[in-house]
């Protein structure tokens, strides 16, 4: 900085330099697939999404080039995510643009094309040409079944946009009874799991069915058989009753954020309040920040209000899910961890004569999609009606095709073919 010429604003050029290096991350992520907002976090607090170094290494940009401040680990110590961060300030414009983009991205348009209008459109050439990658699990069914043979089955479910359909009203994200009923037939031949991003308790209330799995707080809240040697591995596993009085095991492992949870949400509800149609929830262990009915040009008062009351946060982070903002803690755990978990609780972890099924739409069920891909083990189903990179192996286009597919299974089940 010394060498500059006379006269040359220090501080202008170190924004310039700033934005450069986050300009040149969201180019990158664009190539990459990436959230652009995921990238930029890993250095700029205190939006953090994949553990940093993972991205860093993707991108191959040296560690030394990047503000890092390992944080304290204050709780179960293999969970930490270690926290890049920098508190400069200088990046706010172009991080919020990076946001808008983002949330911009981050849900299919509303507009329901009819059958007719999509066999004419291009949408439709371009979802079958996504096809080709991502083959629909109605059509691969009996691939599906083959492969399923002599295996026993665990099914995975994310809630919304999954088993209910995408409302304006995240209250009112019912399920239909024939979904319900769908539901439970299937848990009666599978084993089968709720893995929501909701609290635990709101999800069970919408589901309903005690012969499930839940796991809310995109798995940081998890319920699951008792399973004595499932403690050894995770020490802030413990043995609980369920609302049935049954014995369970009960995981928190972002137990110690509860309180920060609760006074975070409670700044956003403030902060938030007078922008109209935002709404905030509470999901016990993150929170959610909802834009679906915000108007577009006031998003970035919404981003900004997030972004102010995260800076004061450093061991919270940040993700995008469908019209929403979701804040959580920076541990290492997301719904993919947590699938590993319920398969080790149901004594399923360790066989290869498992076949674990998880099917979702959005952007956090890709952890648990990762997991059945890298590991050969299993299969994701992604929800879409667009065409989305995903680690996925097949695809779904609705809840309504959810439905189906999961009545095939019970059929299969029942003509004893597995
Ligand atoms: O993991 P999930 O079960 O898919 O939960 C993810 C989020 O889902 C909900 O929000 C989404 O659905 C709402 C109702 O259809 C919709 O209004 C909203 O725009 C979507 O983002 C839920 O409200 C969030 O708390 C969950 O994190």
């Amino acid at each position: 900085m010394d060498c500059l010429p006379s006269g040359c604003d220090k501080k202008a050029l170190k924004r310039l330099l700033g934005c450069y290096i986050l300009h040149s991350f969201c180019i990158i992520s664009c190539a990459t697939n990436l959230d652009p907002m995921d990238l930029k976090s890993s250095h700029a607090a205190p939006v953090l999404t994949d553990p940093a170094p993972i991205n860093k290494s993707r991108l191959g940009i040296h560690s030394s080039l990047l503000p890092y401040s390992p944080q304290r680990a204050a709780f179960s110590p293999g969970l930490l995510l270690i926290v890049p961060r920098k508190k400069t300030g200088i990046l706010d414009d172009f991080r919020t643009s990076c946001w808008l983009d983002a949330m911009k991205s981050s849900s299919p348009p509303p507009k329901k094309l009819t059958k007719d209008e999509y066999s004419s459109s291009d949408a439709d050439v371009a979802y079958n040409a996504w096809m080709a990658k991502y083959p629909s699990a109605i059509a691969s069914f009996e691939q599906i079944a083959n492969h399923a043979k002599g295996k026993r089955i665990a099914l995975f479910l994310d809630y919304d946009g999954t088993l209910s359909p995408i409302v304006d009203n995240p209250d009112c994200a019912f399920m239909s009874e024939a979904m319900r009923a769908a539901v439970k037939k299937v848990a009666k031949y599978f084993p089968t799991a709720i893995i929501s991003g909701r609290s635990r308790d709101k999800v069970y209330e919408f589901v309903g069915l005690t012969e499930l799995y839940y796991a809310g707080s995109h798995g940081m809240d998890i319920i699951g058989p008792v399973r004595e040697t499932i403690s050894d591995d995770h020490p802030n596993c413990i043995r609980s009753m369920d609302e049935q009085g049954k014995e369970v095991n009960l995981f928190q492992p972002a137990g110690e954020f509860l309180s920060m949870i609760n006074e975070v949400f409670r700044s956003l509800v403030e902060c938030t309040k007078d922008i109209r149609g935002a709404k905030v929830e509470n999901n016990k262990f993150c929170v959610s920040v909802h834009y679906r009915n915000v108007e577009e040009k006031s998003w970035t008062v919404v981003a900004q209000c997030v972004n102010d009351v995260l800076k004061d946060y450093p061991r919270l982070r940040l993700t995008h899910g469908r019209k929403v903002l979701e804040v959580r803690p920076v541990i290492n755990w997301d719904k993919g961890k947590a699938v590993t978990f319920l398969l080790e609780s149901l004594g399923l972890g360790h066989s290869d004569d498992v076949l674990p099924i998880y099917v979702g739409d959005d952007r956090t069920d890709e952890d648990a999609f990762k997991v059945l891909r890298e590991g050969n083990r299993g299969y994701g189903i992604l929800v879409s009606s667009v065409p989305k990179e995903s680690s996925a192996v097949y695809s779904l286009r609705d809840p309504s095709e959810v439905m189906e597919f999961l009545n095939s299974l019970v059929t299969l089940k029942k003509s004893s073919a597995l």
